[in-house]
């Protein structure tokens, strides 16, 4: 199982600090999806991560050491500035990258082949890159950064310009390297999209972590919400003490409450003015939490 760990990482550009202190683990076996609006900080922390930008302060470390040059060759990388050569086949490119991380010819060649058609792009491996649409283009890329066993997985926006079979393709290739302990970080905008693959999750904003965690304990944090469905109009629920109302919308209102009491005192009441067809507690969606600790 191997770890990943930034440490008070910083990056300033003349005065903007565009990454402020960052901290958090990328867990062997584990997604960690990497989220913050546009120029939170992400592709700059993933720089660093993989020695590409210096770090004004802080470190990366490696299983708890200092990570090393030797280390991140060792590393699959998908940059945000695609690096592809437009003239090259598929095939040949993704053999040239393998065999600069060591891999020797005919094993490169068939890993190619079998990553290249498990990406949908079996029949298009002769094909020179620049002949391939934009989203094939992209699968070259994953392929690229999935070659030679790579010890850790760092993937900026891998699911931009993805169709879904691509993305389930690219869902189970991850699978197999967490599996093997690998710690896969990524970066996304596609909120559903990480809240249906990650199994941790770390929000950035304005170069800090707002928010680290499992999705459920994220979830889990802040005041419970609770549905209520009644017969009628149920404005009501606004005069209720200790009960904070989200939203109404004819019989079914959103509520925030103060405690168990409150939850209790809401039901009495509903019950009081006709039948409740449902009460329940809310978990919030990812995207709801994403929109709080970013705003
Ligand atoms: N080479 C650079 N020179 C100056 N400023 C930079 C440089 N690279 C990044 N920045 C600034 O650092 C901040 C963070 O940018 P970064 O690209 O890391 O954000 P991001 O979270 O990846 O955004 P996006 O979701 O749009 O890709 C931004 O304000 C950006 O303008």
């Amino acid at each position: 199982m191997t770890s990943l760990e930034v440490r008070d990482l910083t990056r300033t550009f003349g005065d903007r600090r565009a990454v402020d202190g960052v901290s958090f683990t990328a867990a062997g076996g584990l997604l960690t999806g990497f989220v913050g609006s546009n120029g939170a900080g992400k592709t700059t922390t993933m720089r660093m991560i993989m020695g590409v930008l210096a770090v004004t302060a802080g470190e990366v470390l490696l299983d708890g050491a200092p990570i090393t040059r030797a280390d991140r060759r060792t590393f699959g990388y998908m940059p945000e500035e695609r690096g592809l050569y437009p003239k090259q086949p598929a095939l040949d490119q993704l053999v040239y990258l393998a065999r600069l991380r060591g891999v020797a010819e005919r094993s490169a060649r068939s890993e190619a082949r079998d990553l290249l058609e498990r990406l949908g792009l079996g029949e298009r491996a002769k094909d020179h890159v620049e002949k391939l649409s934009l989203g094939n283009q992209q699968r070259v890329q994953i392929a690229a950064a999935l070659m030679g066993r790579p010890r850790a997985l760092v993937l900026d926006e891998p699911f931009s310009g993805l169709d879904p079979t691509a993305v389930d393709g690219m869902v189970d290739l991850l699978r197999e390297h967490t599996a093997r302990g690998v710690p896969v970080l990524f970066s996304s905008h596609q909120l559903d999209l990480v809240e249906r693959l990650c199994e941790r999750l770390v929000i950035l904003r304005s170069g800090q972590v707002v928010a680290d965690g499992t999705p459920a304990a994220l979830q889990d944090t802040g005041a419970v919400r609770h549905r209520l469905v009644v017969a009628d109009d149920a404005g009501w629920v606004r005069g209720v003490p200790g009960v904070h109302t989200v939203d109404v919308d004819g019989p079914v209102a959103l509520v925030e409450a103060a405690d168990d009491a409150a939850v209790q005192r809401l039901l009495a009441t509903a019950l009081e003015r006709g039948p409740v067809h449902e009460l329940s507690p809310v978990r919030p969606s990812l995207a709801q939490i994403y929109r709080e600790v970013t705003a």
